[in-house]
């Protein structure tokens, strides 16, 4: 599955929630779609599965427009933080009424999924508490077998263990089968490792779009007496440096061999850390 994201633009009245971004992601693989409150994520997802029209551009699915395309619907599954569904239904209901809409519903799976995490069919979805409806939700997601499935925010009010089981299925099934699963989360430092690939939206643009991987491997954090860490600095890719009391601490893209040798400590940066860095203003110390 390829997704070309095209020069799209979407303006709500004044506000500009995307600003001519474009990229392209193919599965499979897990992507991270990360980014500040009111980035644009949830407005690129809305587009994604069709839901919204961009003001300019458009999202491409394998060649195939998204909005209002019947082809396409069936082929991307959105699972949102909430109103993945309608309240005074039963849960069993509510699966069949999906069932219809995706090709390869897998209603075994469905079952196995209820089961693994406690939910009776017959429960209607008004009574549901947010942990329940949320990996009612997550049931949806992993049993439509979309080939693009997208959370986003997907487990609010799962407790920690619920949400563990959440991570161990998702890698099964994306082992198992060759599905695209793009994640919003702002759960980062959990879900980082699920992603093989990070894209990182700022004000509406692209900011970052990197296997997480490199991310890993070629971004470091560097710390020492303020003198020594600029002078290592010089000939560096800066994403952010701060002071403090004499001491300074940048995060450089590069690898870490170099800082090491000269005699500073240096520490790998988590994705969650990256992002809030990335986005932030350059600040010189
Ligand atoms: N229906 C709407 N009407 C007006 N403005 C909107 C609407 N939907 C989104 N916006 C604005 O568009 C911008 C992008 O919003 P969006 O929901 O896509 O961000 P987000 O990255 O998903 O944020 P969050 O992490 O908080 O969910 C925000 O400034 C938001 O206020």
């Amino acid at each position: 599955m390829k997704i070309e994201v095209k020069q799209l633009t979407k303006k709500y009245k004044n506000k500009l929630a995307l600003d001519d971004i474009s990229f392209t992601l193919e599965g499979p693989k897990i992507y991270g779609l990360l980014g500040r409150n009111g980035a644009g994520k949830t407005t690129i997802m809305d587009i994604l599965a069709g839901l919204t029209l961009p003001s300019q551009g458009e999202i491409l699915i394998d060649g195939q427009p998204t909005f209002d395309n019947q082809e396409v619907a069936g082929l991307v599954c959105l699972i949102k933080e909430d109103g993945n569904f309608k309240k005074d239904l039963k849960i069993k209901h509510i699966l069949k009424s999906y069932s219809y809409f995706y090709p390869n519903w897998d209603e075994n799976f469905a079952a196995q999924l209820l089961e693994t995490f406690k939910l009776n069919k017959n429960m209607k979805a008004k009574t549901l508490s947010k942990g329940m409806a949320s990996a009612l939700g997550i049931t949806i997601g992993l049993a439509s077998k979309a080939p693009i499935t997208i959370f986003d925010e997907p487990y609010i009010g799962m407790d920690a263990a619920a949400r563990k089981l959440f991570y161990e299925i998702l890698l099964e099934e994306y082992e198992n089968e060759n599905r695209m699963f793009i994640f919003s989360t702002h759960l980062i430092d959990e879900a980082s490792l699920l992603f093989e690939e990070v894209i990182i939206i700022q004000d509406g643009k692209l900011r970052l779009k990197e296997e997480a991987e490199k991310l890993r491997d070629e971004t470091y954090a560097v710390s020492g007496p303020k003198d020594k860490v600029e002078t290592f600095l010089a000939d560096k890719d800066i994403i952010r440096q701060q002071a403090l009391a004499g001491m300074m601490t940048a995060y450089v893209r590069g690898n870490a061999i170099e800082a090491e040798s000269s005699g500073l400590s240096t520490e790998g940066i988590p994705i969650q850390d990256l992002m809030i860095h990335l986005t932030e203003e350059r600040q010189v110390g």
